[in-house]
């Protein structure tokens, strides 16, 4: 069985795929390397070989997660790691090593995905980014925002009266009519804007490539932004598509 993780600002995404068949065995969320481990002891006949996994935290912190894997499962763990090129995606930015590599990953799961097609790629996470790529392979660049998480605690953080629970937060976002308790004011307000960065993003895909190009759209927040883009594919697991690209095991 594989291990495979992907390691946000805010959680770590991983899943258990069985090694011959590739088909997911057991997946899920956690908010702590501890809280992964104690979840993997729990699956039955779990028989970890290999990990792969892909983070935007830093070194030291994924170092901590690497020693904690090997300590627990004694298994080889690689690591996606930045690339000038891969699969046929050229890195855009002036330093490739900057680019997020979740992104990367993201991106090289939408490429080959579209089979040939343009691709704008939005991913709904911590931080919200749009990245584009041409039906030739050349990444153009893209957007980082911050996401819902990050707009609600600065709003929460900058403002004396705005304090509300998780629960009040998720009943707010049942819909989107004009909010009349500060909770749906904020919760449908950033939620919108949300929508509306989706709109611009098809907007600017338009502009570069017509109707020819294909939507992705990922992250922990993708049903916030649900129906903003009919036309955009949801792939909940593109970056895992774009680690199994970048870190094949032999
Ligand atoms: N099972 C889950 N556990 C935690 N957060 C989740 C879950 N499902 C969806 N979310 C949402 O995902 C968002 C985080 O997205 P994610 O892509 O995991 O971010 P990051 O990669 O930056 O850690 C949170 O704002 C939360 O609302
Ligand atoms: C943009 C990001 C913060 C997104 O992280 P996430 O919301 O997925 O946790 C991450 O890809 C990152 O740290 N990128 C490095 C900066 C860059 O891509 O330019
Ligand atoms: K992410």
């Amino acid at each position: 069985m594989i291990l495979e993780l992907d390691c946000g600002n805010s959680f770590i995404k991983w899943r258990v795929l069985d090694a011959l068949a590739g088909e997911v065995v057991s997946e899920g969320v956690v908010d702590s390397n501890q809280a992964l481990i104690d979840r993997l002891h729990i699956i039955k006949s779990l028989s970890l070989r290999n990990c792969r996994l892909v983070s935007v935290r830093t070194n030291e912190e994924t170092g901590a997660l690497i020693g904690l894997i090997e300590r627990e499962f004694n298994i080889p763990i690689v690591c996606a790691k930045p690339a000038r090129e891969m699969s046929g995606v050229r890195n855009g930015y002036e330093d490739y090593e900057r680019l997020g590599l979740d992104r990367w990953l993201a991106m090289l799961g939408g490429f080959h995905l579209a089979a040939g097609d343009a691709c704008l790629v939005l991913d709904f996470g911590t931080a919200v980014t749009a990245d584009f790529v041409a039906a030739d392979g050349e990444h153009l660049g893209g957007f980082i925002c911050p996401g819902m998480p990050l707009m609600r605690n600065q709003l929460r953080t900058h403002t004396r009266k705005i304090r509300y629970g998780d629960e009040a937060a998720e009943r707010a976002l049942s819909s989107h009519v004009p909010g009349r308790t500060t909770v749906e004011a904020v919760e449908r307000g950033c939620s919108l804007m949300l929508r509306g960065f989706v709109l611009t993003q098809l907007e600017l895909a338009r502009a570069h490539w017509g109707e020819d190009f294909t939507v992705f759209i990922t992250g922990g927040d993708a049903e916030l932004v649900d129906g903003a883009a009919p036309e955009a594919r949801i792939v909940p697991d593109l970056v895992f598509v774009g680690l199994a690209m970048a870190c094949p095991l032999s």
